[in-house]
């Protein structure tokens, strides 16, 4: 059963509370039996029934243990067709490209505290030497 193949089509069909599939990294679940257990409570399973749900079940960053249900709710795989949405599967890369941003901004915001503190550190010996001086 799990070897079914199921088009975009043929999953938007389960959009329902009693008939709910989601789609995981492109593996379709059918997630019904699940939906009253969930601890993300049902609003957010609703609201990616019959959809690619990947995006959504990684951002929250499941557990090991909810990928481990995740199997036991599998019931088939996707089939792509042309057309269809784009894969959404999570890409780290994105992440990653956004992490190079972040550490790029963060070494920028470390050469400004330490051009800041250079430039206090500065102001304060002129002062003490004008000080001294007096
Ligand atoms: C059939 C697919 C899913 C399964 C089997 C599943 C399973 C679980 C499990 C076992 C937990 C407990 C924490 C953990 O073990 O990580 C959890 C928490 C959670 N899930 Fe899901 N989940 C699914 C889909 C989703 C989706 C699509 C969303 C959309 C945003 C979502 C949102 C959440 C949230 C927000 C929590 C945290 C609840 C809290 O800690 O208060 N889940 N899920």
């Amino acid at each position: 059963m799990a070897d079914k193949e199921f088009t975009y089509s043929d999953v938007s069909e389960h959009n329902t509370k009693k008939d709910l599939y989601v789609v995981i990294h492109d593996k379709v679940y059918n997630a019904s039996s699940f939906i009253d257990e969930h601890p993300g409570g049902e609003e957010v399973l609703l609201d990616v029934g019959g959809q690619d749900a990947t995006e959504a079940f990684e951002d929250v960053g499941h557990s090991d243990e909810a990928r481990e249900i995740l199997d036991g709710l599998l019931v088939g795989k996707l089939k792509r067709k042309e057309g269809d949405p784009k894969p959404k599967t999570y890409t780290p890369t994105a992440s990653t490209a956004n992490a190079t941003d972040g550490a790029s901004m963060g070494v920028g915001l470390y050469a400004i505290i330490f051009i800041g503190g250079a430039l206090a550190f500065g102001a304060y010996k002129y002062l003490q030497a004008q000080q001294e001086g007096q």
